[in-house]
């Protein structure tokens, strides 16, 4: 029985294309002129070190550090400094109104209706905490925090890696096979299934469920039934 579902954003509540052709663009453009007037921000250092320490690069070398940083956002790493980054960097893009993040026509209902049952509602994404408050803050239909219960990025574990999901399970409360995991990447959902949680692909069209899906397949969030 379903006790909780825990959802992706990118390619699952989202576009894909929102991410890569408006956030990421939006991000690359800015990060040299936000680090140089954050550089000495405590968070923003701590985020700046760890991506020297990960890319071998002296702290100092910021001109370097930058062009890592824009050089991950093209090869759309996953890396938790960088979305960290990116989190920071967004906030500002979404106060001036430069964008609002897109969520497909049916999700805000089926959110609203799983909340309004009693269904707790997690995130679960590669963008930071931060950065997913902001997504569903400033969303297309408006805010849509307060259905969601809490939220979990990179920091507990990568996505592709079944020991996340038992953090997760574990740090909600609820049994594995009470949450229901939505994400649009097979990957992700081997993963969260060897941990033992109960998994939905969500296949947006112009993509179709394969006919030997190994996830229970549907294509948008009025299919489920949890
Ligand atoms: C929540 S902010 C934008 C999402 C993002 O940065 C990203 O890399 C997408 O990752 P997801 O795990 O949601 O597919
Ligand atoms: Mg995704």
């Amino acid at each position: 029985m379903t006790r909780a579902i825990l959802t992706d954003i990118e390619g699952t509540t989202s576009s894909i294309s929102f991410v890569k052709d408006v956030l990421f663009p939006y991000a690359r453009e800015h990060l040299p002129a936000y680090v140089a007037a954050h550089r000495d921000d405590p968070e923003v250092r701590r985020w700046l070190d760890a991506a020297a320490g990960d890319a071998g690069i002296a702290r100092d070398d910021e001109a370097a550090i930058v062009a890592t940083l824009q050089r991950w956002i093209d090869e759309d790493r996953k890396a938790t400094p960088l979305k960290a980054l990116q989190g920071l960097i967004w906030a500002d893009g979404y106060a001036n109104g430069a964008y609002r993040a897109h969520v497909y026509p049916e999700v805000p209902a089926r959110l609203a209706a799983w909340h309004a049952r009693g269904l707790p509602l997690y995130v679960y994404s590669s963008g930071s905490v931060a950065a997913q408050k902001l997504f569903f803050g400033y969303s297309e239909a408006g805010d849509l925090t307060p259905l969601f219960r809490g939220y979990y990025d990179t920091e507990i574990g990568g996505k592709r890696d079944a020991a996340s999901y038992a953090r997760i399970a574990a740090d909600i409360g609820i049994a594995p096979a009470d949450i229901l995991f939505l994400s649009d990447i097979v990957e992700e959902l081997d993963a969260a299934r060897a941990a033992g949680l109960a998994t939905t692909w969500l296949c947006r069209p112009p993509l179709a469920c394969p006919a030997d899906a190994r996830h229970p397949c549907v294509a948008d969030f009025d299919a489920i039934t949890p």
